[in-house]
């Protein structure tokens, strides 16, 4: 047990109206290169949607879930949007907190979803002197309650389409250079990403089953993961296939990535196809995956990863 005397969640945020759409847009990419067409056409999904993110409201009902099952007080902050943790991590030292586990929700190795989220700890540290110690958890991809979660999910997709399905697991797309570098040993978000795949498909009965990537940022002249989800309905349309259950296995609640890219995107092209297409829930406030957060932050205190896996990307040279 690492003595804790809080637990903090710790996400990646978003846009709650739609004048904030493009300022939290703008600190997503800040440095990274991202053009301004395509960030230009990702407001135009938001502002789709209300221009409003649900991931804060998932983020609030995950806190309030786990609330009812630990006994230690429960916190949030975001690397992108308010509260950011900066903040949070302020009325933690003003509540007098000393050590905090930190839940982030990102269940694999790499930059974006490991690495940056401990620059987040750093540079909350560093505008709160004297504030808590924040530990990160270790990843869960593996995890059994994460696993058992997603089976759920599936299963209830499953039973949407009927039949057999084909299973098609999604998850961000990154640079292949940020997929290269990823964990101690390299390659370590597509190989977890595979192996959680691969619990999930077989806790549904399922022998085989597809990875594929989706929600491509960056420009255009990188090489990021492929193929792309969308593509990859097709190639499965083409082979014969009728139907299909896409599970979002690369995030852990029913935000923007998954709610536009895969129910507008995904749909439109099933449907065009003429594909039966059904999309998995991800993990949100199953009782499995709360129970889960509990269950990491009893573990015995994680050691942090070696400096020189998931490193930052090298700032992309300005384009024209
Ligand atoms: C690995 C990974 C995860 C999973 C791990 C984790 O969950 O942390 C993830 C999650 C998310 N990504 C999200 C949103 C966005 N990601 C972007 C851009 C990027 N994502 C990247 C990677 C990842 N992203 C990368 C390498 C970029 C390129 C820019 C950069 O190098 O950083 C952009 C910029 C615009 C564009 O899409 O071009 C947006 C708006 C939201 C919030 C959704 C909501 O608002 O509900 C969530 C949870
Ligand atoms: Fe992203």
């Amino acid at each position: 047990m690492g003595n804790y005397d809080a637990i903090v969640v710790l996400s990646f945020g978003g846009p709650e109206r739609p004048e904030d759409v493009l300022p939290f847009l703008e600190n997503v990419v800040r440095g990274r290169g991202v053009p301004r067409e395509r960030l230009l056409e990702v407001e135009a999904h938001y502002q789709s949607m209300g221009g409003a993110s649900p991931i804060n409201a998932q983020n609030r009902a995950l806190v309030e879930e786990l609330r009812k099952i630990v006994d230690l007080p429960v916190y949030w902050g975001n690397r992108n949007w308010h509260p950011f943790l900066e903040e949070t991590v302020a009325q933690m030292k003003a509540d007098g907190i000393r050590k905090a586990a930190a839940f982030a929700t990102a269940a694999t190795a790499s930059y974006s979803s490991c690495r940056q989220y401990r620059e987040d700890i750093a540079r909350a540290a560093a505008a709160v002197p004297d504030g808590p110690e924040l530990v990160k958890m270790r990843h869960f991809y593996d995890h059994p309650g994460f696993v058992a979660a997603m089976a759920d999910r599936t299963r209830a997709a499953l039973a949407e389409v009927g039949g057999d399905a084909r299973l098609v697991f999604t998850a961000h797309s990154i640079p292949v250079s940020m997929a290269v570098s990823a964990g101690p040993q390299g390659n370590a978000y597509e190989r977890q990403l595979r192996e959680a795949s691969a619990l999930v498909a077989a806790e549904v009965g399922a022998s085989d089953f597809d990875l594929v990537w989706q929600s491509r940022s960056g420009p255009p002249h990188i090489p990021w993961l492929e193929p792309d989800v969308c593509d990859h309905l097709e190639t499965l349309h083409a082979k014969g296939v009728e139907s299909v259950v896409l599970v979002p296995i690369g995030f852990v609640s029913d935000h923007m990535e998954v709610l536009y890219d895969l129910d507008v995107e995904a749909r439109d092209r099933a449907g065009e196809l003429g594909l039966r297409l059904a999309r998995a829930g991800t993990a949100g406030t199953h009782p499995r995956f709360v129970e889960m957060i509990r269950d990491l932050v009893n573990e015995p205190e994680p050691t942090a990863c070696p400096v020189t896996c998931c490193p930052a990307p090298s700032r992309p040279r300005p384009q024209g």
